[in-house]
């Protein structure tokens, strides 16, 4: 059987990477999909959003919603310090597993834990069995229409705190309306837009930053 094209990006990241250099993997990942084939990492001009808001809010303990590849959990992690944690909740095995190995490439599995399974299953859980009491940093990049339940679910499970914070991707496409008509018109959100470009293309998008008022 043909490989799927998240594997051609492995394969494109085991020859060209640097090993135990993360840069090097999200320059791979970046090249491969902008000049071979295109996919929905966050990209490199949203990345530098997501850098800033990540050294912003220099989180501890970092959540992920859609793992994909890899690409946005390198990107993150990257910038933790040294006792900091990224937990990120796959469902699809395969992008599970080639996430993993593209994790070790870049280095940082001893900083990134992939959680599979279905986001709304995972959040209840991370107290117990990950020893989570709070998020300081959230990334939403899964299913645009989960956004909103499961930003609900996080507060309602008390993962949130004062000064906690979400960022968004894709708020302008494919969009995430429900989301954000929750948020900005949720008293205890205070919230941010930043205009941008969808991945590897001249099309219009944006992330939405919430801060958590407690
Ligand atoms: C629902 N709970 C889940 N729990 C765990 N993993 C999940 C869950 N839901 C999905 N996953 C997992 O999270 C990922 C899903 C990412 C979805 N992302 C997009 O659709 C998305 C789409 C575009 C896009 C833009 C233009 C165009 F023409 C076509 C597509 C751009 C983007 O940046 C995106 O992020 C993964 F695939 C799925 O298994
Ligand atoms: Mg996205």
């Amino acid at each position: 059987m043909d490989q799927s094209k998240e594997q051609r990006i492995l394969n494109s990241v085991s020859y060209n990477a640097v090993k135990g250099d993360p840069e090097s993997v999200l320059d791979c990942i970046d090249n491969y999909c902008s000049q071979k084939e295109w996919a929905m990492n966050v990209g490199d001009e949203k990345g530098v959003i997501l850098d800033k808001v990540v050294e912003e809010a220099d989180p501890t303990i970092a959540l992920e919603f859609g793992t994909y590849v890899g690409y946005s959990a390198i990107r993150i992690a990257r910038l933790l310090k040294p006792n900091a944690r990224l937990l990120t909740i796959e469902f699809n095995p395969e992008f599970a597993s080639i996430a993993r190995e593209i994790i070790e490439i870049a280095g940082l599995s001893e900083k990134i834990t992939i959680i599979e399974g279905h986001s709304q299953d995972i959040i209840p859980q991370l107290r117990e069995k990950y020893q989570v009491d709070k998020v300081d940093f959230v990334f939403l990049d899964h299913w645009k229409e989960r956004y909103c339940p499961d930003t609900i679910l996080l507060e309602e499970c008390g993962y949130l705190r004062k000064g906690s914070i979400l960022l968004a991707d894709n708020i302008v496409y494919p969009g995430a309306p429900d989301f954000i008509k929750y948020i900005r018109s949720h008293k205890s959100f205070d919230c941010t837009n930043y205009p941008s470009h969808l991945e590897y293309m001249k099309v219009e998008d944006a992330m939405e930053k919430a801060v958590y008022m407690g």
